[in-house]
């Protein structure tokens, strides 16, 4: 396998089995004696810190990489005290930082017989935590240090005056283009098991992809939606829509994953230049959270315009598709998701019915929905 060029051919023939770590609890609630009368009261406050010290996550990651520990282990195995000469820092509280990671599996710690521990990173996780690599979230660490961790802390502030501008509108997300330069290097891991469901979703429909056919990703960030596509479908081309300091990213990208030949980015602007016509499939991955319900319809009209006969519109997202209960893992990341954007200044996690409606309106008709780890497909088509 070639260092960050895994792609979904990759994992097809690696047969090694997944590893089982998720995120593992820190509270073991087996030992609550009571779960009845005051100690249900007891039991919550357990719940509920739980949540609160999510927190200690991101900062032990992000305070490691701030440091520099992540390019230090990439070079081999090293002791706290290595890496606290290494890193400029103090030794024992090196040494509690290391422990961290190792407490949220991270990092392995090999003991010993005699001397310190030694702190070891996997290649997996090297491949994750470092820059360059294709599935890096260097860019999501970058991103939550440029915005995230102030956005979520001002949160009630957002929910006292909603993402409104000074008409009273609601608005489109206020991600800046320098935070997407970040972001979108920092969200390629999402790609892999969205594209195999898509792939999934195409033999069930039997929707052909054995022709030429054209795609059009809005808002392609690096591409890589489409580059997979490309990658398993060779008689495809595909255009990206980008904005101008994103665009390099996934012409580089689409150099890297070897089919630059057929896929072409261009700069312009979704709202007010051309998306062409005719296209055969139409991409829309993390668009549709950063809109309003207006901006939603019109991407909506658009597509209906731009879509050839048979062709689909393929939209990932956070969409929540059981109003009532809304307990699926999808359902709760979905809304956890809109609580992101309204941090950040704009955008929702919409429903599956106001999809329905914005696309009959737009003379388009949901024809699948599938789910993928954290977003979920909605496939439509002409009505
Ligand atoms: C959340 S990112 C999603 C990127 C990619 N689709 C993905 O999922 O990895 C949204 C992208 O839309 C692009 N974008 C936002 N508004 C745009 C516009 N009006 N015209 C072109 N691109 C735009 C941003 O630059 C950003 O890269």
């Amino acid at each position: 396998m070639t260092p960050g060029v895994t792609t979904p051919a990759d994992f097809e023939t690696d047969d090694t089995p997944a590893p089982e770590l998720n995120i593992r609890p820190l509270v073991d609630n087996a030992l609550l004696p009571d779960w009845r009368g005051a100690g249900k009261v007891v039991h919550s406050a357990h719940r509920i810190y739980e949540h609160l010290i999510s927190l200690w996550a991101p900062g032990v990651i992000e305070a490691a990489h701030d440091l520099g520990v992540f390019a230090e282990l990439s070079t081999g195995p090293k002791t706290s005290d290595q890496l606290a000469t290494a890193c400029d820092a103090e030794q024992r509280a090196m040494r509690v930082l290391m422990d961290g990671l190792y407490a949220y599996d991270i990092v392995d710690r090999i003991p010993a017989d005699a001397g310190p521990a030694l702190y070891r990173m996997s290649e997996e996780m090297h491949e994750c935590l470092l820059p360059g690599g294709l599935f890096s979230l260097v860019g999501k660490i970058e991103y939550d240090r440029q915005l995230a961790w102030h956005s979520w802390r001002n949160l009630a502030d957002a929910v006292r005056r909603d993402n409104r501008d000074e008409t009273g509108s609601l608005q489109l997300n206020q991600i800046t283009e320098h935070n997407y330069e970040s972001l979108v290097r920092g969200i390629n891991f999402w790609a892999p098991p969205i594209v195999e469901a898509l792939r999934g979703g195409f033999e069930t429909l039997e929707w052909p992809t054995d022709r030429p056919a054209s795609v059009l990703d809005i808002g392609c960030g690096t591409g890589l939606y489409s580059q997979l596509l490309l990658r398993a479908f060779p008689g495809w081309r595909a255009t990206g829509l980008e904005a101008p300091n994103i665009a390099p990213i996934a012409r580089a990208q689409a150099e890297r994953l070897g089919v630059a030949d057929r896929f072409d980015v261009q700069v312009r602007d979704f709202w007010t230049e051309s998306w062409g016509s005719d296209h055969d499939l139409l991409v829309f991955v993390n668009i549709f959270h950063l809109q309003t319900p207006e901006s939603a319809q019109e991407l909506l009209r658009r597509s209906k315009e731009a879509l050839s006969k048979d062709g689909l519109v393929c939209i990932a997202d956070h969409l929540v598709t059981d109003e009532k209960d809304a307990k699926s893992i999808q359902d709760r990341f979905a809304m956890l998701f809109a609580a992101s954007m309204l941090a950040t200044g704009g955008g929702d996690a919409f429903l599956l019915d106001d999809y329905d409606r914005w696309l009959a309106s737009a003379g388009l008709r949901r024809v699948a929905v599938l789910d993928t780890p954290m977003h979920r497909i909605l496939l439509a088509g002409h009505a």
